[in-house]
C-alpha cells in the first residue's frame, strides 16, 4: 500500500482517514498539525509540521476553505483525490486534485469540480455545474443543474442552489438556505429564500 500524510487534525480528519482506509490503496502514516493537541487520530500519530513533510503524497483535511488554500501552497507535493465507493461520479464529470468525495454524494454528468474541494456526505452536484477550487459542498447540500460556484465558497449543510444560479468567490451559503438569486463574491446569505446578510 502507498503511504499518505494527512494535514489537519480537526473533526474533518476523522472522516478523511476512514474514507482513505476504506479504499485500501493508501495507508495514512501521520497527521500533521501546526500545534498538535492530541497524540493520535484513529491510531494515526499526530505530529508537528516539519519541512521534511513537503513534497509528499498529502490530503489536506481542513474544513476551512481559506486554510486549505494556504496549506496547499505550503506543503506542495502530490495531492490524490479520494472518492468513496458509494459516491456516484459519472464518466463525463471532471474532478481536480486534492479533493475528497464523501459517501453517497453524486457528481452528475458534465460537472466540473476544481482542485482541493470537499463534496461531503449526501451532497449532489447536478449536471453541467461548474465548481471552482477550494469549494466545500457540505452534507446534504443540493446544487442544481448549470450552477456556477466560484473559488473558496462554502455551500452550507442542506442548502439548495436553484438551476443556473451563479455564486461568486469566497461566499458563504448558510445551512438550509434556498438560493434563488445570484450571490456576489464574499457575500454571506441564508434563509428561504436566501437573503444577503453580509457583503
Ligand atoms: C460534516 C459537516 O459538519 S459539514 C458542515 C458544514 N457547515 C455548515 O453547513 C455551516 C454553515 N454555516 C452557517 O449556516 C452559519 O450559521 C453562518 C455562516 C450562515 C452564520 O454564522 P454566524 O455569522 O456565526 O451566525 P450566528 O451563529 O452568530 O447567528 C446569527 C443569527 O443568524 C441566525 N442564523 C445563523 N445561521 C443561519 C442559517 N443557516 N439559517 C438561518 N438563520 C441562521 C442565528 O439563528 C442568529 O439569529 P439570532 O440573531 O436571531 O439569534
Amino acid at each position: 500500500m502507498k503511504e499518505i500524510q494527512i494535514y489537519g487534525s480537526g473533526g474533518h480528519s476523522y472522516a478523511v482517514i476512514e474514507l482513505i482506509r476504506s479504499l485500501n490503496e493508501y495507508t495514512p502514516v501521520r497527521v500533521i498539525d501546526d500545534s498538535p493537541k492530541i497524540d493520535a487520530i484513529l491510531d494515526v500519530p499526530v505530529c508537528k509540521f516539519s519541512e521534511s513533510f513537503i513534497n509528499q503524497s498529502t490530503v489536506i483535511s481542513i474544513g476551512s476553505n481559506k486554510a486549505r488554500k494556504k496549506i496547499s501552497k505550503k506543503i506542495k507535493g502530490n495531492f490524490p483525490t479520494f472518492t468513496h465507493k458509494s459516491a456516484v461520479v459519472y464518466p463525463s464529470a471532471r474532478i481536480g486534485v486534492g479533493c475528497v468525495v464523501f459517501p453517497n454524494s453524486v457528481v452528475d454528468a458534465d460537472v466540473s469540480i476544481g482542485d482541493f474541494c470537499i463534496i461531503n456526505n449526501n451532497a449532489t452536484v447536478s449536471h453541467n455545474a461548474r465548481i471552482g477550487d477550494f469549494v466545500h459542498i457540505a452534507i446534504q447540500a443540493s446544487v442544481a443543474g448549470g450552477v456556477q460556484i466560484g473559488e473558496g465558497t462554502i455551500v452550507g449543510a442542506g442548502s439548495v442552489i436553484l438551476p443556473e444560479i451563479k455564486i461568486g468567490k469566497w461566499a458563504t451559503i448558510g445551512a438550509g438556505a434556498i438560493v434563488t438569486k445570484d450571490v456576489p463574491d464574499n457575500a454571506m446569505v441564508y434563509g428561504n429564500p436566501a437573503k444577503i446578510i453580509r457583503n
